[in-house]
C-alpha cells in the first residue's frame, strides 16, 4: 500500500506540526494508516463534517485524534488566532475510562508538537480552571475531553464553547440515546433473586444523578459550540437514529462505513466466537471454573456480567480460585476504577470482570478472551462488549454463555456470528424473533443469585437478618412510646 502524503509528508505543510505528530505516529508503530484514518483524516483536515463507522478496534480513535490536533493547534492559518481562556478541540465520549484513553492518546500523539500542548481531561477537580479560563494559559485550551455529564454541569457553571473548531462525538450512537437516565433503576429483588436490569448509569462516571439522556445532553453542548465548527460522528454500529439526527447535527458529512464482515456494523472478524449452553444459571460458574480447569481460559480476559451487584457477586467468588481477578463497574470509587484498569493494563490482573462501563471504546491491546457470562440484551452490546479482543489485527476469542432463559436474544447474537463467519446452530437461526413490544432494556429480567453458598444457608441468614431487623423496630417502637 502507498503512504498517503498526509500520512508520510517529509515539509511542514499541516501549520509546522506534522513531523512531531508523524514521528509519534512512527513510535506508536502505526507503518500505515488504517482504512477508516485514510477516509477521515484528510476529510477533517478539508474541515469537512464526517460521520464514520468501522469494526471495533481498527483505528478510529487515531481518525479523529490526529485530525483534531492540526485544527485545534493555535494560531491556524486559515483561523482567528488564539484567546486566553478558548477550547478549540472538543471531544465527548460517554465513560470517563474511554475519555481517559482518548485523553493519553491525544497526549501521546501530540507530544513535542511546535506551540506545546495543552490538553485537559475536564473532571470535578479541574472544572473551575476550564470555566475560569485558566486551563491552558494565555493559549486556552487544544484540546479539552469529556463525558456529557461533566460538561453540561460545567457549561451550566458557565462554560463558554464559542471558540470550538472541532467536536467529535465518539460512540456516537450510544451519545445520542434518547434513553432516559433514569429508567435504568434497580427495582427490589425478590428473596433469593436478584432482578436485573440494564445499569445504564454505569456508563458515566459516578452515580448519574442526572435524569437527562445522553442526548438531551448533547443537546445542550451542542447548542453552544458554534455553527462554523467541523462536527464529526464515529462509533462501530452508527445506527439508522444515528444517521437520521446527524441530518440536523451535521453539515453535508461524509459518511464511510468500513466493514470487515460481511454485515455492516457486525462484529470484527478476528475474533472467533462461540455459544456456549450452560443450562441454569448456576451452569455458568460450574462453566467458568471448567475453562480455568482445563487451561481454555487464556488471559488476559475479561468477563463481562449485567450488573454491578452480579459482576461484584463474581468477583467474590473467583477471587479464591486462585486468579488474578478484579473488578470494574459504577458503584467502586474512581480511584478504585483507575487502579483496576491500570492494574489490568500492567498485566498485574489476568481476569477483570466488569459491566457494560467498558465495554464501548476501551483498548485493552491484548485482550486475548472476552466472556459474556450473561447474554447482552442487544446485538449492538455485543459486537461492542466482543470488540475489547481482537484490536488492531490481533486475533481473539469470545465466549458467550447461555441459558434455557435466554433464548429471546439468542437469535439476534446467533445472527451476528453467522455473519461473521462463525458457526452457530441452526436452530438458534430459526428462533422466533424477539416480540418489538419488548423494549429489551425496559423489561426486568431475573437470574439467580451468583453464588456457592448453599440456598438453606442462604436462607437462614436472611431470616436471622429479618429477625433482627423486627426486634430493631419493636425496640424503636416501645422506645418512643415511653416517652
Ligand atoms: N494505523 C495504525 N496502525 C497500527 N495500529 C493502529 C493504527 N491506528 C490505531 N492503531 C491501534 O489499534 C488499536 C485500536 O484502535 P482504536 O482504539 O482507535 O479502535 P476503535 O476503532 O476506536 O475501536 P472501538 O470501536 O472499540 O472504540 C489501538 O491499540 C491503536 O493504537
Amino acid at each position: 500500500m502507498s503512504f498517503p502524503s498526509w500520512w508520510k509528508n517529509e515539509e511542514s505543510s499541516f501549520l509546522g506540526v506534522n513531523k512531531a505528530i508523524q514521528r509519534n505516529i512512527e513510535n506508536g508503530r502505526w507503518k500505515e494508516p488504517k482504512p477508516i484514518q485514510m477516509q477521515a483524516i484528510p476529510t477533517l483536515l478539508e474541515r469537512r463534517d464526517f460521520i464514520g463507522s468501522a469494526p471495533t478496534g481498527s483505528g478510529k480513535s487515531g481518525a479523529f485524534i490526529i485530525p483534531s490536533l492540526f485544527l485545534s493547534s493555535a494560531p491556524h492559518h486559515k483561523l482567528k488566532s488564539s484567546r486566553e481562556g478558548e477550547i478549540r478541540g472538543l471531544i465527548l465520549a460517554p465513560s470517563l475510562e474511554l475519555a481517559a484513553q482518548l485523553h493519553r492518546e491525544i497526549e501521546r500523539l501530540g507530544i513535542g508538537k511546535p506551540g506545546g500542548l495543552s490538553s485537559l481531561l475536564l473532571s470535578r477537580s479541574n472544572a473551575s480552571q476550564v470555566i475560569g479560563g485558566s486551563a491552558g494559559g494565555k493559549s486556552g485550551l487544544d484540546m479539552l475531553v469529556s463525558t456529557p455529564l461533566r460538561l453540561v454541569d460545567a457549561i451550566e457553571k458557565g462554560l463558554r464553547l464559542n471558540s470550538v473548531r472541532i467536536v467529535v462525538l465518539d460512540e456516537a450512537d450510544r451519545l445520542l440515546d434518547a434513553t432516559d437516565g433514569k429508567r435504568a433503576r434497580k427495582p427490589k429483588g425478590e428473596a433469593g433473586t436478584e432482578s436485573i436490569v440494564e445499569d445504564e448509569e454505569e456508563e458515566e462516571e459516578e452515580e448519574d444523578d442526572s435524569s437527562q439522556s445522553f442526548l438531551a445532553q448533547m443537546d445542550i453542548v451542542l447548542s453552544e459550540v458554534p455553527s462554523t465548527a467541523t462536527r464529526a460522528l464515529f462509533s462501530a454500529t452508527v445506527t439508522p437514529t444515528v444517521r437520521f439526527l446527524a441530518e440536523s447535527i451535521l453539515r453535508n458529512p461524509l459518511d464511510v462505513t468500513i466493514a470487515n464482515s460481511g454485515s455492516v456494523g457486525g462484529a470484527n472478524t478476528d475474533i472467533e466466537q462461540e455459544l456456549m449452553f450452560v443450562g441454569k444459571e448456576q451452569g455458568k460458574l460450574l462453566a467458568i471454573r471448567q475453562l480455568v480447569q482445563r487451561g481454555q481460559l487464556h488471559p488476559p480476559a475479561i468477563i463481562f456480567l449485567e450488573s454491578k451487584n452480579r459482576a461484584q457477586a463474581l468477583f467474590g467468588e473467583l477471587l479464591y480460585d486462585g486468579i488474578h481477578v478484579d473488578v470494574i463497574h459504577a458503584g467502586r470509587s474512581k480511584s478504585a476504577r483507575e487502579n483496576a484498569v491500570a492494574k489490568f493494563r500492567r498485566g498485574d490482573t489476568w481476569v477483570l470482570i466488569c459491566t457494560d462501563l467498558v465495554a464501548r471504546g476501551v483498548d485493552f491491546r491484548a485482550v486475548n478472551m472476552v466472556i459474556n457470562y450473561d447474554l447482552p440484551s442487544s446485538g449492538i452490546d455485543y459486537v461492542h462488549r466482543i470488540g475489547r479482543t481482537g484490536r488492531a489485527g490481533r486475533k481473539g476469542k469470545a465466549i458467550t454463555f447461555f441459558t434455557e432463559g435466554d433464548f429471546e436474544n439468542l437469535r439476534t447474537i446467533a445472527n451476528i456470528i453467522k455473519q461473521s463467519g462463525c458457526n452457530v446452530e441452526d436452530w438458534m437461526l430459526n428462533l422466533p424473533r424477539k416480540s418489538n413490544k419488548k423494549n429489551a432494556n425496559s423489561v426486568v429480567r431475573r437470574r439467580e443469585r451468583i453464588s456457592t453458598t448453599p440456598e438453606y444457608d442462604r436462607q437462614k441468614k436472611r431470616r436471622r437478618q429479618q429477625a433482627i431487623e423486627h426486634n430493631k423496630k419493636k425496640l424503636k417502637m416501645s422506645t418512643t412510646s415511653q416517652e
